[in-house]
């Protein structure tokens, strides 16, 4: 049976996931999403499954009030362009302002100036946790410039996924966290290793961006433990990726009971195995 696997170096935290995960579904806190148009669906039924509550909301126009509304805001860079960047900004700004956290979803960072750029400003507002795949997150912190693009012969150096991840905590100031095949989650000190999940949810679009939002509903139940409250989202995203996975013979079919499962997590689950 699928069950939570501790996190590395941390014993009894299947315990605490289960309390975080019935404090979002006591409070359902409203999560702000300015998101790419490919994740809009799965991120609102992500955040609905886990028991927040979702709302995709960009406009200029809105921001002022409904930043202030919202318990926590999710940032993600996916699809876009110079008005929802602006929008981004402004958002980010506010959550900061009336002291609400926000997380960062840089999809794509180091692939386009434009991108970049408006990455690096972004994590300059000091987003609470920055949450990207190996190749996101070790183009982020070479972006941020304290690792430099190139080697003097004109190759890459190699970096791994948790020295970057490590590095850009450092420099932002932010929690990063990296997925894949273990998720890893640093303040630049600290790590805990998540290893709960299944390698098909990378064959459905967008899993990644709606974790980052399920983070933002953690957070914003534990602000003052962004750090466990990354690992919590990550360990139960990938938890109901592997019970959904007994009933899925492919992608779409998972896409379906990942959701399913994840409404109905129970204490059951969060015996270590
Ligand atoms: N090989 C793997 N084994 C188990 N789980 C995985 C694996 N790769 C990714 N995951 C899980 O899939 C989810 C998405 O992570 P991924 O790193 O693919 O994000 P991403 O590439 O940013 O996604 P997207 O851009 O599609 O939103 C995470 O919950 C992660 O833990
Ligand atoms: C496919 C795709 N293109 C821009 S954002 C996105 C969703 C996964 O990040
Ligand atoms: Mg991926």
């Amino acid at each position: 049976m699928a069950s939570f696997r501790e996190f590395r170096g941390n014993d009894g935290f299947g315990g605490e996931a289960w309390k975080a995960l019935c404090r979002v579904r006591e409070s359902a806190p409203l999560i702000q999403c300015i998101t790419n148009f490919v994740s809009m669906d799965i991120m609102a039924n992500t955040l609905l499954a886990a028991g927040a509550s979702p709302a995709m909301v960009h406009a200029v126009e809105e921001i002022a009030e409904f930043t202030a509304l919202s318990n926590a805001l999710c940032v993600n860079v996916g699809t876009l362009s110079a008005e929802w960047v602006f929008a981004m900004k402004v958002a980010a700004y506010r959550a900061n302002e009336l002291n609400k956290p926000w997380v960062l979803d840089p999809v794509g960072v180091g692939d386009t100036k434009f991108r970049t750029e408006s990455c690096l400003e972004l994590i300059a507002l000091r987003p609470a946790v920055i949450r990207g795949n190996a190749s996101d997150i070790v183009a982020a912190i070479r972006a941020s410039s304290a690792l430099p693009p190139k080697g003097v012969d004109g190759t890459i150096p190699a970096i791994d996924a948790l020295e970057a991840a490590k590095e850009l905590a450092r420099v932002s100031q932010s929690i990063v966290a990296v997925t894949g095949v273990v998720d890893l989650v640093t303040d630049g000190k600290r790590v805990l290793g998540v290893s709960n999940g299944v390698a098909l949810m990378q064959q459905i679009t967008a899993t990644g961006c709606a974790v980052t939002a399920l983070i933002a509903a953690f957070v914003a139940v534990h602000p003052a433990h962004s750090l466990e409250a990354a690992a919590f989202a990550l360990a139960l995203f990938g938890l109901a990726g592997e019970i959904g996975m007994e009933k899925s013979n492919g992608p779409g079919s998972l896409r379906v009971h990942l959701l399913d499962a994840l409404h109905s997590l129970d204490e059951v689950f969060f015996q270590p195995d």
